[in-house]
């Protein structure tokens, strides 16, 4: 993963100031508010001033979106306020601001497609022909797709599958593109990008929801303990094949899945390759809720569009206080299983796994 994009400089900060003045429609208050807590970040840092007293009425409303931005730095305050102002300036002058997704920064290959719509921004994975296996340039695009989602406009970001399956993991064809400096130098990019995927979902600050759409393996199973809620078809399961590819649990659900299901049924799954069915996996907690395969769709996007009305300040405060304690706890761990990762995938027990996967003698 290439080092942190360039944020906005003060000059285009004061530059935006001057947009807003000059825009040609009025953004409505909800917009002008997340302006004004934007503007007062930027400026002057984390809220520091005393809550006004509940009949002050507009000072408060002021002062909570202020504060709701808790602790994000002034650099990114100034970032994500340039782009609103951005943003603003285009839908003003386009005659469809509500297009899905057109001021984002589309992924690279379409085996990834991003829209926005309803309040709602959609991560879905999309390479039904491979079972959604996820490719190394993937790990990137979804990367890109959070960190835009955790400053658009949206209240609720979903992850989901085309076709029959959610995900079937990591592409065990990302480990047969040995770069110039070998097995040690693939294990050890690897593990950066593991490491900065994982990272991304950690760090993700707003509601973050699973819409598992059919089976699921490896690290799409594994992550699910980082999301908010894990909406699963009475059709999908969740395998974690670890020692049958000879590697080790990531994406945190060593510390996870024993905190969700107990240490056991953790065991089970991630020692044992135990494959759980959705009404299991629920029964453990992993899942929030399983729907009939006939009506999944239908069901849970109407309830998705609906929670996506809710305040999204709220949901975002809300989250960071169920969240914010364990935070680097999930980084620690996080290190840990990517560092134990890269030597596994330097040894014989996988790098056997996998040739054993790709010339068609072994399958799940
Ligand atoms: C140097 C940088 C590298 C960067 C890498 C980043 C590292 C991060 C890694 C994090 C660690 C992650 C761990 C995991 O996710 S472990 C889990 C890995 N997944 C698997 O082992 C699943 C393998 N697939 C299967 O067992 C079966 O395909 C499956 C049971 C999923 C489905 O079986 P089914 O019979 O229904 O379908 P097919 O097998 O015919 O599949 C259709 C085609 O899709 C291809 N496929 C499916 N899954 C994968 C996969 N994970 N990797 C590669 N290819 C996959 C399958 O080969 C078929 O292709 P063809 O039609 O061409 O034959």
């Amino acid at each position: 993963v290439g080092g942190p994009a360039m944020l906005a400089s003060q000059k285009d900060f004061n530059n935006a100031v001057s947009q807003v003045k000059l825009l040609k429609e009025d953004p409505g208050n909800e917009v002008k508010l997340k302006l004004y807590a934007l503007y007062k970040q930027a400026t002057e840092g984390p809220c520091n001033v005393p809550k006004p007293g509940m009949l002050d009425f507009i000072n408060k409303t002021k002062w909570d979106a202020w504060n709701a931005l808790g602790s994000l730095s002034k650099e990114a305050a100034r970032q994500n306020y340039v782009d609103l102002v951005s943003r603003l300036s285009a839908s003003s002058e386009s005659p469809s601001p509500e297009a899905p997704a057109a001021d984002r920064k589309q992924p690279e290959s379409d085996s990834l497609v991003v829209t926005s719509e309803d309040g709602i921004t959609t991560i879905r994975l999309n390479r039904p022909a491979k079972k959604n296996a996820l490719t190394t340039q993937m790990y990137h695009d979804i990367i890109a797709a959070l960190q835009a989602a955790s400053k658009d406009e949206s209240a609720i970001t979903v992850l989901t599958g085309s076709g029959d399956y959610y995900c079937s993991g990591n592409d065990l064809t990302n480990f047969t593109h040995l770069p110039a400096g070998g097995l040690e130098e693939m294990a050890r990019s690897a593990a950066a990008l593991l490491r900065d995927f994982v990272n991304c979902f950690i760090d993700f600050p707003k509601p973050l929801v699973a819409v598992v759409n059919g089976p699921a393996v490896g690290i799409s199973v594994t992550i699910l303990g980082l999301f908010d809620v894990v909406y699963a078809t009475d059709r999908a399961s969740f395998h974690t094949p670890f020692s049958h590819l000879g590697q080790s649990p990531e994406g945190c659900s060593s510390y996870t899945f024993p905190k969700i299901m107990g240490s056991s049924k953790a065991a089970e799954m991630l020692l044992f390759g135990k494959k759980l069915t959705a009404q299991e996996a629920c029964a453990q907690g992993l899942v929030t809720e399983v729907f009939p395969d006939g009506t999944f769709q239908k069901e849970v996007w109407a309830r998705l569009k609906a929670y996506s009305k809710l305040p999204p300040n709220a949901m975002r405060i809300s989250k960071q206080i169920i969240r914010n304690r364990e935070k680097e706890k999930l980084h620690a761990v996080n290190a840990e299983e990517s560092s134990v990762l890269r030597e596994r995938w330097q040894s014989d027990e996988c790098m056997n796994a996998i040739a054993s996967f790709l010339s068609r003698k072994a399958k799940l």
